[in-house]
């Protein structure tokens, strides 16, 4: 048995935190146009007026959180230089769903240690006093930026500010809000006073091209490998295959810190394509088995009876088809098969997940509409996931006969 001991063995890697998350390059490249636009709509702050309300949106991982992160530090660096009073605060939605937590928030982050107030107990509108009392304490401009505001469950703090300085809550302070979204139907569901006064202005981040991730990711090589470590193919696939998943960042950087890792690993001396395609089949096992961790019993047996056309290659299967063997399965199991109805509308909830995909088609001449169901993911890494998770509902053994 080796020794086991700890020993510093950084290869391929120069600075391998450079490729978590939470990094934040100096300058960010391939987002020019977006950025510029952004720009522009905060430029007023340094100038000592208000900026619209800024509504930035796009898919996951197309830079609009590094963008904003990137752009208000140097608002902020500037507005020291220049002798403006500006603030800034940032809250994720997705922990603070409600506008009394977003006020509270708001309270504390601006607010000493020994004055923050407790997240509950309060009437909504005393919080909101506490809110108005601190940021006009603060006065200047306060940029509030809520990411994820799709999270939050009612538009009443948006309302409240957008009408802040005309009710006269505010005097010496003016709020702009960036608000950030990846849910693109968020804007509509908005109710109209909302929209027009969160979406002054509203910037779409577009999916990355292949070429621009190659930009990305050339940029964190220089920061995180060694000199010369990556094979000239690395980038151009991780890249690729970013591309082709929605062009999103996070996953090609997610993917070229995988193949780093393997190639730590197995001592390599290069990094290389083939390291990547083996961290890709790693990465989409791991994606695979947490989106089934997230199912309940019934999506899983659903999944079952869908991976077992796949595995006779009996795909895209129609729906009233896979219906039956979903009953078959759970009935076998020893459950109350759920309604077809159900069936429908889980499929949309696993095909958002990218487990499978449903196309729907047309009778021809009867007019009817069906749908068709495939598995949009390897089968094997499927079966092993739910393999993982299905044991005690005994249709495990009901379906190997089907495989
Ligand atoms: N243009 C860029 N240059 C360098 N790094 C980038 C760029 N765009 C995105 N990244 C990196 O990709 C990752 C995801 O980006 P970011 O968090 O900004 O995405 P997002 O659009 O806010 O996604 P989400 O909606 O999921 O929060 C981060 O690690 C970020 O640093």
């Amino acid at each position: 048995m080796g020794s086991f001991e700890f020993t510093p063995s950084n290869f391929p890697f120069e600075n391998r935190n450079a490729l978590l998350d939470d990094y934040t390059p100096d300058e960010l490249v391939g987002r020019d146009e977006e950025i510029r636009e952004y720009h522009a709509a905060l430029q007023p702050a340094i100038d000592g007026s208000q900026p619209d309300n800024i509504f930035l949106f796009g898919k996951t991982g197309v830079g609009k959180t590094a963008a904003t992160r990137f752009l208000l530090d140097k608002l902020v660096s500037g507005s020291s230089e220049y002798g403006v009073n500006i603030h800034t605060g940032r809250m994720n939605c997705d922990g603070l769903d409600t506008s009394y937590r977003i006020a509270v928030e708001t309270v504390n982050a601006f607010r000493d240690a020994d004055q923050k107030i407790s997240e509950t107990g309060y009437p909504r509108s005393t919080v909101y006093d506490m809110m108005w009392d601190t940021l006009d304490d603060l006065g200047g401009l306060i940029i509030l930026v809520l990411d994820e505001i799709d999270h939050l469950q009612d538009d009443s703090l948006l309302y409240q500010l957008s009408r802040a300085r005309e009710n006269k809550e505010l005097t010496s302070a003016r709020v702009s809000v960036v608000g950030i979204s990846n849910d693109l139907s968020y804007r509509d569901r908005l109710s109209p006073k909302v929209r027009s006064s969160l979406c002054e202005r509203s910037i779409n981040f577009p999916a990355y091209t292949a070429g621009e991730l190659q930009q990305v990711l050339s940029q964190r090589e220089s920061i995180a490998f060694q000199n010369g470590v990556l094979d000239d193919g690395v980038i151009p696939l991780c890249s690729a295959y970013g591309a082709q998943e929605s062009g999103d960042a996070r996953k090609a950087l997610d993917l070229l810190l995988k193949a780093g890792d393997i190639a730590q690993e197995s001592n390599a001396s290069t990094v290389t394509v083939e390291h990547v395609e083996r961290g890709r089949e790693l990465l989409q096992r791991e994606e695979v088995t947490r989106g089934i961790l997230g199912l309940n019993d019934h999506e899983r047996i659903l999944l079952y009876a869908l991976s077992t056309f796949t595995a006779r290659e009996e795909t895209p299967v129609r729906s009233r088809k896979l219906y039956q063997r979903y009953e078959n399965l759970a009935t076998n199991s020893g459950s109350d098969a759920l309604t077809s109805r159900w069936m429908h509308d889980h499929l949309d909830e696993l095909e958002m997940l990218g487990l499978v995909s449903v196309t729907k088609r047309n009778e021809g001449s009867s007019g009817g509409q069906y749908k068709t169901i495939t598995l949009d993911q390897e089968l094997e890494p499927v079966l092993d996931a739910l393999e993982e998770t299905i044991h005690e509902s005994g249709v495990h053994t009901s379906v190997e006969s089907w495989l």
